[in-house]
């Protein structure tokens, strides 16, 4: 699939393209309107799409698109969940305008929607989230883009938890923007290797938010749009709930699992003013097992220091080993068995600072550098 080829897209459908992971492909708008993700692209120009890529060229009212490079898969599907994504998109809208304008007549209900995506793993979380976040800039609102997935995030590097204001619709090639982002470093690709620490982080950024927000009414009133883990049994469940919680959460979107969305029912239902709402997964979204997964991260460690097309490269800092300390958050048991009561158990301390020694196991590890001026104020400060 070499040569460059057009498709005709009738009205509400979408060319559906998965990149190759070498091979460059690009696309362009020859007639009518299109977007990918929530951002409209541009009439006539080249856009390059990102290698390993799977995107969605959606159009409203008919458009012509044409390839030209190697695809893996590419085929129209008229099929889509996106009028009810719209619709929501179109209900967030109203409340943002509702916010705005009590800010003006001093009523307190000035804060803008909080939505939170939750789902299974490949639901579309992310592009949804895309979606809602671009379609509010094009219509001039500044949403906060907030990424709690640590092992997909779309914000920073792989075992981060971030937030970021976006203020334009989200680039197809350059992903969300980065001049701003607040980021919380966790250090591990899942929530089970320590949950507590999870939460903490988790408290943190939304205070941070909290306090970003009381002095910005035109954030507060864009409200936020979070993104999670697809992991939504167990402790994923149970980090969900703390994150709808701690975030004040008043919109759930559910991607794609009826079990889900009727927990979150009932569970939410002494909450009146959080509303649970189910949405079809789009049939597009392309599953990717944990090779995949695992190769994704690697790619994105890449990308944060090399850059998307390999045109950075990282500045390296000479330190002596006498001038730095290393720690581990959450490091073994609080006591040794013996000093304590009979048959009580050793806990560990999910948030205790341990000293780590400088050797060769700390080799091809990404360790966060703190600002923090005390060892105890690392966990609140951020990398
Ligand atoms: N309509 C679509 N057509 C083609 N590809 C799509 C479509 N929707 C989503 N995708 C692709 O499917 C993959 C998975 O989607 P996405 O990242 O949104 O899912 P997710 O639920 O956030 O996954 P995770 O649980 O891993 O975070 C992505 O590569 C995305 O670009």
């Amino acid at each position: 699939m070499a040569s460059a080829r057009q498709f005709e897209l009738a009205k509400e459908s979408e060319l559906r393209v998965e990149v190759a992971s070498d091979a460059p492909l690009r696309l362009r708008l020859l007639s009518g309107t299109a977007e990918i993700f929530g951002t409209e692209l541009p009439p006539g120009n080249w856009i390059s799409a990102p290698p390993h890529s799977k995107i969605a060229v959606f159009t409203w009212n008919g458009a012509t698109i044409e390839l030209d490079g190697i695809s893996e898969v590419e085929y129209v599907a008229d099929e889509t969940p996106m009028v009810s994504y719209v619709n929501v998109h179109a209900i967030l809208d109203a409340r943002r305008g509702r916010a705005k304008s009590s800010q003006a007549s001093g009523t307190d209900s000035s804060q803008g929607p909080r939505v939170i995506v939750v789902g299974p793993t490949d639901s579309g979380k992310s592009s949804l989230c895309k979606m809602l976040l671009s379609w509010a800039c094009k219509l001039g609102w500044k949403p906060t883009y907030v990424d709690l997935d640590i092992g997909q995030g779309s914000i920073t590097i792989p075992g981060c938890i971030a937030a970021t204001p976006v203020e334009m619709p989200i680039d197809v090639m350059e992903g969300i923007p980065l001049e701003m982002p607040i980021v919380y470093f966790y250090g591990h690709t899942t929530p089970s290797a320590n949950g507590d620490l999870y939460k903490v982080l988790v408290k943190e950024l939304a205070g941070t938010l909290e306090r970003q927000f009381s002095g910005n009414a035109e954030a507060k009133a864009a409200g936020m749009v979070i993104n999670t883990m697809g992991w939504v049994e167990g402790l994923g469940y149970e980090l969900l709930l703390h994150a709808i919680d701690t975030f004040k959460c008043d919109v759930v979107l559910v991607l794609g699992q009826e079990k889900l969305c009727s927990m979150l029912k009932d569970v939410l239902k002494s909450k009146p003013n959080v509303d649970v709402v189910k949405l079809h997964k789009s049939g597009g979204v392309v599953l990717r097992n944990q090779r995949v997964r695992q190769k994704t991260r690697s790619l994105r460690i890449r990308e944060y220091f090399y850059g998307l097309s390999n045109d950075l490269s990282p500045h390296s800092n000479i330190v002596n080993f006498t001038d730095i300390s290393v720690y581990r958050i959450g490091g073994g048991p609080q006591a040794p068995r013996s000093a304590l009561p009979i048959g009580a158990e050793p806990v560990a301390d999910p948030t205790r600072l341990v000293a780590v020694n400088i050797n060769r196991d700390l080799l091809h590890l990404v360790l966060a550098v703190s600002y923090a001026k005390e060892a105890d104020q690392i966990i609140s400060s951020g990398p």
